[in-house]
């Protein structure tokens, strides 16, 4: 048996990826083909007219050259027929050609963003722990994966593309100015290297701020969020929290706001900065435009070729580092989806699975340690315990001795920093976590309500019977919940919410219904017992919420649904452990005690003193000696 088994991160110990900076052709490759799985068509069809739009202007520029030439030179009709149906064609690829290309960009961003959530939350469900959704970092990384995963494929699609489509109209005017003057080509050239640098370190300032604002947006929506919340409402609204919690959402917001708008000044100064620059050539360009065309060097068409050329040059040069820094941004921000998208599950999990067969012996926990971080206090130390097949073990213990850890680690929704859980002797660790889990049946402490129907809230518990009516009544007649369900306004089709409504037409919606504290519990006790014939059912503070009626009925029917059933019971109410087959006490990270009741009343221990301390508080302060608790405030106000 490995006692020592290998480190396993703890959560905060798991980078937010893969840790390693993806060349931008990965990049670019990664969101080429993503848009080509998604829409294969409209992206073909987008990027062919984007490109094919770069040459227009440049067309529109020669052939209003041709035609000033051919009009001050008395060229015949037929001459100056062709550039002015050159000039109309032109002029109607720049109408429509927008338009398609707007169209079809709809359709790659919808089908792209589709197909990015789709990879996006399947990326997030394969972690089989629940250390990445623990991780600050990791969430803040997920939140800004769903914004730009859905657009940021098509924005660098776009963004490159324009590129490309800007960089054809820059060759295009760029042959056109060296043919008129090289030197102006050359230092319109030369002043696109500031201006390149330039736009690169803003859109690497732009990418950083969209994850910083992400990471106060965050915070932002879970006060915005609670403000709305009708499970907070109450207290909200005892506590007169409101305002407090609304100064909280402001705070967040202006933060957010400075750092957008610090990107925003920073932005206009550079921009402002280039924008003088380039007018300062293009004032040059005038001038010695002007003067070749006195001097008879140039003529009038030239002139305005030239004209077209250095402000064409400009304009695309320009648009083209716009384009440029645009796309290393969209790389950057596309960095974030394909680190969530590739990210290391945060559990190793084996490449080839052992098998875990029907439980014959039973689940042993062997010196088990374990923290949630490495700075953190261990939880379990060194912790040995047996759950036999067959068998119903109970763990008692304190607030924080570490049940639901234990509870989590069977699940292996982490794993033992040392030490091991075996089951039949396989360790958790070599085993595949959904054939795990499948094998269980569990009941969790801190359980979800979800706001569906009433049978769907139940057939949760196992997909295969959500439209199994019979079966999911059963569950809920062995939870004590039929007769409450089966008499809502529609039975079990019933909306538990009234946030939401049913899934129906406007005029067919009826107001929900909300369940008490104690029949959510009883709801998710349903939960767990449609799940039969598990090998292993956990049932973590089963009955916390229940009424006195409802705990013995609750506990006579787990006694029932859990014989010969191998089962572990976790519970602060003595009496609903006590016809457990064992009882283990937990304490400093181990198991202090174990044994039967009666074994653990005789040996006069923990178990023993807290057993006596709750049949303390039902003892009758009236009768007889040895009582406990305050004198009746009513009988002392009368002085009795
Ligand atoms: N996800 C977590 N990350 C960090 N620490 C945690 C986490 N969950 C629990 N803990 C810590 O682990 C310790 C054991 O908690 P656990 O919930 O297992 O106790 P418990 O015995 O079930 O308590 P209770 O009787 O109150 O339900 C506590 O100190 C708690 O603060």
């Amino acid at each position: 048996m490995r006692s020592l088994r290998r480190r396993v991160p703890a959560s905060s110990e798991i980078g937010t990826g893969t840790g390693h900076t993806r060349s931008a052709r990965r990049r670019v490759t990664a969101a080429v083909v993503l848009c080509a799985t998604a829409a294969p068509w409209a992206s073909a069809g987008y990027a062919t007219l984007t490109l094919t739009s770069g040459l227009v202007p440049v067309l529109i520029a020669w052939m209003t050259k041709l035609l000033i030439d051919g009009l001050t030179h008395d060229a015949d009709l037929r001459t100056l027929l062709i550039p002015a149906l050159g000039y109309v064609l032109a002029a109607i690829i720049v109408g429509i050609g927008p338009l398609a290309a707007r169209y079809l960009r709809g359709v790659v961003d919808r089908e792209v963003g589709l197909l990015a959530q789709d990879r996006l939350f399947t990326a997030v469900g394969r972690h089989p722990g629940l250390g990445r959704l623990e991780d600050p970092a990791f969430l803040d990384r997920l939140r800004v994966a769903q914004d730009v995963g859905r657009t940021v494929a098509g924005q660098l699609a776009d963004a490159t593309l324009s590129a490309g489509r800007s960089l054809l109209t820059v060759t295009g005017f760029m042959v056109s100015l060296v043919a008129l003057n090289p030197v102006m080509a050359l230092v319109v050239l030369a002043a696109g290297v500031p201006s390149l640098l330039a736009q690169l370190a803003l859109s690497r300032h732009q990418a950083r701020a969209v994850l910083e604002v992400g990471r106060i947006e965050r915070r932002e929506d879970f006060y915005a969020r609670l403000i709305a919340a009708p499970t907070a409402a109450k207290e909200i609204r005892l506590f007169a929290i409101g305002d407090f919690l609304r100064s909280r959402v402001l705070a967040e917001r202006r933060a957010a706001n400075a750092v957008t708008q610090s990107v925003d000044a920073r932005q206009t100064k550079v921009q402002s900065v280039l924008e003088v620059l380039s007018c300062l050539v293009s004032g040059a360009g005038l001038v010695w435009a002007v003067f070749a065309a006195h001097t008879g060097d140039l003529t009038v068409g030239g002139v305005t070729m030239f004209v077209a050329a250095v402000d064409g040059v400009q304009g695309s040069l320009g648009s083209l580092l716009i384009q440029l820094a645009a796309s290393q941004r969209a790389l950057l921000m596309f960095d974030h989806y394909l680190e969530v998208v590739e990210a290391e599950p945060d559990l190793p999990v084996a490449a080839e699975p052992v098998p875990l067969t029907p439980l014959r012996h039973g689940i042993e926990l062997s010196d088990v340690w374990f923290r949630y971080a490495p700075d953190h206090d261990w939880v379990l130390r060194g912790l040995n315990l047996f759950i036999p097949h067959g068998g119903s073990l109970a763990l008692v213990g304190l607030n924080g001795a570490g049940k639901s850890t234990l509870v989590k680690l069977l699940c292996r929704f982490y794993d033992p920093t040392h030490g091991a859980v075996l089951w039949d002797g396989v360790d958790l660790r070599d085993a595949d976590p959904v054939e795990l889990r499948a094998r269980m049946s569990t009941l969790f402490q801190d359980f979800q309500h979800y706001d569906m129907t009433a049978a769907e809230n139940i057939g949760l518990g196992d997909l295969r019977l959500l439209e199994e009516r019979d079966r999911i009544e059963a569950a809920a007649a062995k939870a004590g919940m039929h007769e409450k369900l089966a008499q809502l306004p529609q039975g079990y089709d019933t909306m538990l919410s009234r946030t939401f409504h049913h899934d129906a037409p406007a005029e067919e919606h009826r107001p929900g219904t909300l369940l008490s504290g104690g029949q959510h519990q009883r709801l998710a006790l349903a939960r767990a017992f449609i799940r039969e014939g598990r090998d292993l059912m956990i049932l973590d503070e089963p009955s916390a919420g229940l009424d006195a009626e409802a705990e013995h009925e609750i506990h006579l029917s787990i006694r029932r649904h859990r014989a010969d059933r191998t089962s572990l019971l976790i519970s602060h109410r003595l009496s609903a452990v006590r016809d457990a087959h064992r009882i283990a006490v937990l304490g400093d990270g181990q198991v202090k005690e174990e044994g039967s009741h009666r074994e653990l009343l005789g040996s006069g221990g923990e178990y023993a003193r807290l057993f006596a301390l709750q049949a303390d508080g039902y003892t009758d302060d009236r009768h007889g000696p040895g009582t406990v608790g305050p004198a009746d405030p009513v009988e002392a106000a009368a002085g009795r």
